[in-house]
């Protein structure tokens, strides 16, 4: 038997697009939750948010049983933790602050069991071999893994088309909050010598025949990358979403109440 067919691999190779949603409340409840709601993929974030090995676990628990696919992204992309990853599940990954060819084909060499790859041998008690009873794991895990590399910085932009080449990388995501604040903007990711730089980067990736993705609540950007070809946009944050609505519920409730106070 084979490792698991990764749905969201095969879309992005196809040039479906993929909606998604970061998830930053570090919790599987609030994974099952975002996994009723229609999004292709949902992004666990162990690198902004409050994630440990645990957690991240106990979400692709989760949504190992829905449509939504999980894309782990690590605080950043040594070959330990995404050996600890892959082993754990994961079989899409979003590693952050890619910045050359060589550290690119170094993330695919950790994805990769040997001798073609560094990847650790541990699958007799890994949950990603559903504990040893997928007899072909080790020969088949590979062609299931996605390897999605993000770009969000100026070293990255500049070695951007080097990256492109590095067979094994599925994708290449541009991050506009860190590569603003790289160009210095720092905050302004709507700038428009940002956004130029987004789209422009986002039009190289599709050109060179790998997947191009982005994180952005700005709608205009969104389509804008759509337009470009990029396949994996992820359009909210469960963080924003839920504080944005939480200070809406209580400013609107004093105002119903102190109104409704002051009418007596
Ligand atoms: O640089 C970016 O933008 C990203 O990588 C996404 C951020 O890390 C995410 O936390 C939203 O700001």
């Amino acid at each position: 038997m084979p490792a698991p067919r990764n749905p969201f691999k095969h879309a992005i190779a196809k040039g479906d697009l993929q909606l998604g949603c970061w998830l930053g409340l570090a919790d599987p409840y609030i994974a099952e939750i975002s996994a009723g709601a229609g999004f292709d993929w949902l992004l666990i974030d162990g690198e902004h948010a409050p994630n440990d090995l645990r957690s991240i676990v106990a979400q692709l628990q989760v949504l190992a049983a829905r449509d939504s696919h999980a894309v782990v992204r690590p605080p950043i992309g040594e070959t330990w933790i995404i050996k600890q990853l892959l082993d754990a599940g994961a079989q899409t990954l979003l590693i952050p602050m890619v910045e050359s060819a060589a550290q690119a084909k170094d993330l695919v060499d950790a994805v990769t069991y040997p001798p073609h790859g560094v990847r650790g041998v541990g699958s007799a008690l890994a949950r990603a071999s559903d504990f040893a009873a997928i007899g072909d794991y080790l020969t088949t895990a590979r062609d299931e893994i996605c390897l999605l590399a993000q770009v969000e910085n100026q070293k990255g932009m500049v070695a951007l088309d080097d990256i492109l080449k590095v067979d094994g990388i599925d994708g290449v995501f541009i991050g506009p909050s860190d590569l603003a604040a790289d160009m210095g903007f720092i905050g302004q990711a709507g700038a428009s010598g940002v956004k130029t730089a987004v789209l422009g980067a986002i039009e190289k990736i599709v050109a060179s025949g790998k997947a191009a993705g982005i994180l952005t609540l700005d709608q205009d950007l969104q389509t804008s990358c759509r337009k470009l070809g990029a396949t994996f946009i992820a359009t909210e944050i469960d963080v924003t979403l839920f504080a944005r609505n939480m200070r809406k519920a209580s400013s609107d409730g004093r105002k119903l109440l102190l109104t409704e106070q002051s009418a007596v």
